[in-house]
């Protein structure tokens, strides 16, 4: 059905000519990233695509699986916009477990501005994949 990587990931890949190209480092629990938004990046003017807020807070908490061997796929995510994302600014983007039951995986994300304020949350639950895909 599909292919785990060919390394064309819209987020990760330093490949991807369009991609968000997102590094990631790992600390202890915690799955972290950072983002700096271009023009070609927004919706409002000025602000981040809401989204590509969603992007970069799901593929935080895929990353955090990823990192400790689990090929899981987002199953459902939900994402509070808290604060608009300004264009220009790095951003914080950090992920982390809150539990897992047999392949159900339950994560968390947080988006956090320059200064600190927390600009977007989500949680999330994803699915192991099956072997046969
Ligand atoms: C050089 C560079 C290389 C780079 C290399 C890096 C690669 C790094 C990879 C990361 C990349 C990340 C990318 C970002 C993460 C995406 O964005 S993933 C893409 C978005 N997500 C999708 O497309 C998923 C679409 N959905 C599906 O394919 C399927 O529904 C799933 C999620 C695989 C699950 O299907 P399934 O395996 O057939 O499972 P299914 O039988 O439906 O459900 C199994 C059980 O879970 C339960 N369940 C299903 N959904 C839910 C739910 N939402 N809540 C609770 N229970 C649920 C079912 O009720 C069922 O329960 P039981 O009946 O067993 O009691």
């Amino acid at each position: 059905m599909f292919r785990r990587s060919d390394g064309m990931c819209f987020a990760c890949s330093p490949r991807n000519p369009i991609g968000l190209h997102l590094e990631f480092s790992h600390e202890g629990d915690i799955c972290r990233t950072t983002f700096t938004a271009g023009n070609e990046h927004q919706g409002w003017d000025g602000v981040l695509h809401g989204g590509l807020v969603t992007t970069l807070l799901d593929e935080a908490m895929a990353q955090w699986l990823w990192h400790r061997g689990v090929a899981a796929m987002t199953a459902e995510m939900l994402t509070r916009f808290s604060l608009p994302v300004p264009v220009g600014v790095p951003v914080t983007v950090e992920a982390w477990k809150e539990g897992c039951r047999g392949r159900l995986w339950e994560l968390s994300a947080r988006l956090i501005l320059p200064g600190g304020k927390v600009a977007a949350r989500a949680t999330a639950k994803f699915l192991t994949v099956k072997e046969n895909g």
